[in-house]
């Protein structure tokens, strides 16, 4: 029996190599499904007769190689293009899909004691990809379509996708900078996790396509605020990534593809433009880039063809998509507030009127998908626990200490350096602690001899805090955190990033 298709569709007949681009206006949804031919999102395919919701102001493309049928329901602003640099998009993935294959035949081969030179000119490297481009020229989207086609391309490849564009926070939180093996293709539905959700986000952790970052708490949105720190994160990183692949052939041949943030393209203020040339070095060596794709712009790519291409890396313009949305600030504030209110209360989807609302359960042959998996109502109660104030050892990366100047030596100048840890006291005025979200760190090492002054910066992140009232005369905080544990003796450190739900 066929189900009645629900109020306000309508049929959408795509060409080859066509898409049909959306972009959702505020507290609307839209449902998408494929009734013939094949057609993907971002290079992550959908499954013929599956209904798939969109929400949260997304933006994006269904895109079709052969031509497709396609039903939709309530769509905000809608149209089909006929031009698309998809082919550009795919041919970089076959040419990668080589240097994947290359390689891990070499490093089998290299395991196994058999050395074969490689021929003359032939790398055996696998693609180590850095995407440069200004704003809004869709770096984040050809980095989630080259990692789902090398996902979905049959090979078990797993692509490191790493994000050190701490605005968006890539699997994560805003504030970090991440790295994380793609087992399977991204699924789109809501900007609020445009590269997936990660384990350690609370309402993702039901879901079968939860990622497994490594992740860096970096503490601002913004680049500028402190390049110095971002650089040795990025460093810390690199070097991270290495160790988890070394052992693993496969994954080491799967390569990587880092997303940027666009400060990379454009400096902006005194001192930008030595940042922004340091980053990108420290990209370049930390993740050991040999190709490097520039989106759109002439003039990054002959600076990036004179620095990097006289070493011997690749370097590639490729065309930006006329689908890209300029994406404004007050857009991407609202995204970031979605991003937290999704991480400690869930999240729960509107689909479009006519589709019946998601169960609190999985229903067993649910007709439709929110990001590839069947809809559960993801509503969460996050806990509020209350703490002593020592029981949370919070630390803030390079800036003033609270103390007071009369507390220094008399004639001490304070000189704090942009990547000195500075533990902070919330019984100071000022502390900057109320309705800041905290990263809580993987614990230190347990053997003191091995510790160091700076080990805080090289501690992972395994969670995020809110502190939500200081109570000054009993010493104690309310924290809100998505679970029940306990946070005594846990370390953290604190950003710029402030929240209130
Ligand atoms: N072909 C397309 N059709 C419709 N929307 C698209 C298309 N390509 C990208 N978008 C949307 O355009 C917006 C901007 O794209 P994207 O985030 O990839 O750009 P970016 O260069 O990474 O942005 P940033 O300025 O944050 O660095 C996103 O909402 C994305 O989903």
């Amino acid at each position: 029996m066929t189900e009645a298709p629900a109020a306000n569709t309508r049929e959408w007949v795509l060409n080859p190599e066509s898409e049909y681009r959306f972009e959702l206006e505020q507290r609307t949804s839209l449902a998408i499904k494929l009734i013939q031919g094949h057609a993907e999102i971002f290079g992550a395919e959908l499954v013929d007769g599956k209904t798939y919701i969109f929400y949260g102001e997304c933006k994006a493309a269904v895109f079709t190689w052969q031509g497709c049928t396609i039903q939709i329901c309530q769509p905000s602003t809608d149209y089909i293009s006929e031009e698309t640099p998809m082919a550009a998009y795919a041919n970089l993935h076959i040419a990668f899909e080589q240097m994947r294959i290359r390689s891990l035949v070499q490093i089998k081969n290299y395991d196994n004691g058999r050395i074969t030179p490689p021929q003359q000119g032939e790398s055996t490297e696998p693609p180590r990809v850095l995407i440069l481009g200004p704003e809004n020229s869709g770096k984040t989207s050809i980095a989630k379509i080259l990692v789902n086609y090398a996902a979905r391309a049959g090979q078990e490849w797993t692509p490191m996708l790493i994000n050190v564009s701490p605005s968006e926070g890539g699997c994560m939180l805003p504030g970090t900078i991440s790295a994380t093996p793609i087992p399977a293709p991204i699924q789109t539905s809501t900007p609020a996790h445009t590269l997936g959700n990660s384990a350690t986000t609370a309402p993702a952790h039901m879901a079968s396509n939860s990622l497994l970052p490594l992740a860096y708490w970096y503490g601002h949105t913004e680049t500028k605020r402190n390049p110095l720190l971002l650089e040795r994160l990025i460093r810390n990183l690199g070097e991270n990534v290495w160790d988890r692949v070394a052992d693993d052939p496969q994954a080491r041949a799967s390569g990587t593809v880092v997303d940027t943030p666009s400060s990379f393209a454009a400096g902006s203020g005194s001192g930008a433009e030595h940042h922004r040339q340091s980053l990108i070095k420290a990209c370049v060596d930390a993740f050991r880039i040999n190709v490097i794709l520039v989106v759109g712009h002439e003039k990054l790519h002959v600076e990036m063809q004179r620095t990097y291409g006289a070493r011997g890396l690749t370097i590639v313009k490729i065309p930006k998509s006329g689908g890209v949305v300029e994406l404004d600030a007050l857009f991407r504030a609202r995204v970031l507030r979605a991003q937290l209110h999704a991480y400690f209360y869930g999240e729960r989807v509107e689909p479009p009127r006519g589709l019946p609302a998601p169960l609190a359960t999985a229903p067993p042959a649910a007709g439709y998908l929110v990001a590839g998996e069947q809809p559960t109502d993801f509503t969460l109660a996050p806990a509020s626990q209350v703490v002593a104030f020592g029981d949370l050892q919070i630390w803030r990366i390079g800036e003033e200490t609270m103390a007071p100047q009369s507390a220094l030596p008399i004639g001490a100048t304070r000189v704090v350096s942009e990547m000195q840890p500075l533990p902070v006291d919330p019984a100071q005025a000022g502390s900057g602690l109320y309705n800041a979200v905290l990263a809580l760190l993987a614990p230190p090492n347990p053997d003191e001899s091995e510790r160091y002054d700076e080990e805080i910066l090289d501690l992972h992140v395994v969670g995020f805090v809110v502190i939500t009232s200081i109570d000054l005369p009993n010493k104690k905080m309310t924290v809100l955190a998505p679970t029940q544990g306990s946070l005594v003796g846990r370390t953290a450190i604190v950003g710029a990033l402030e929240w209130q739900e």
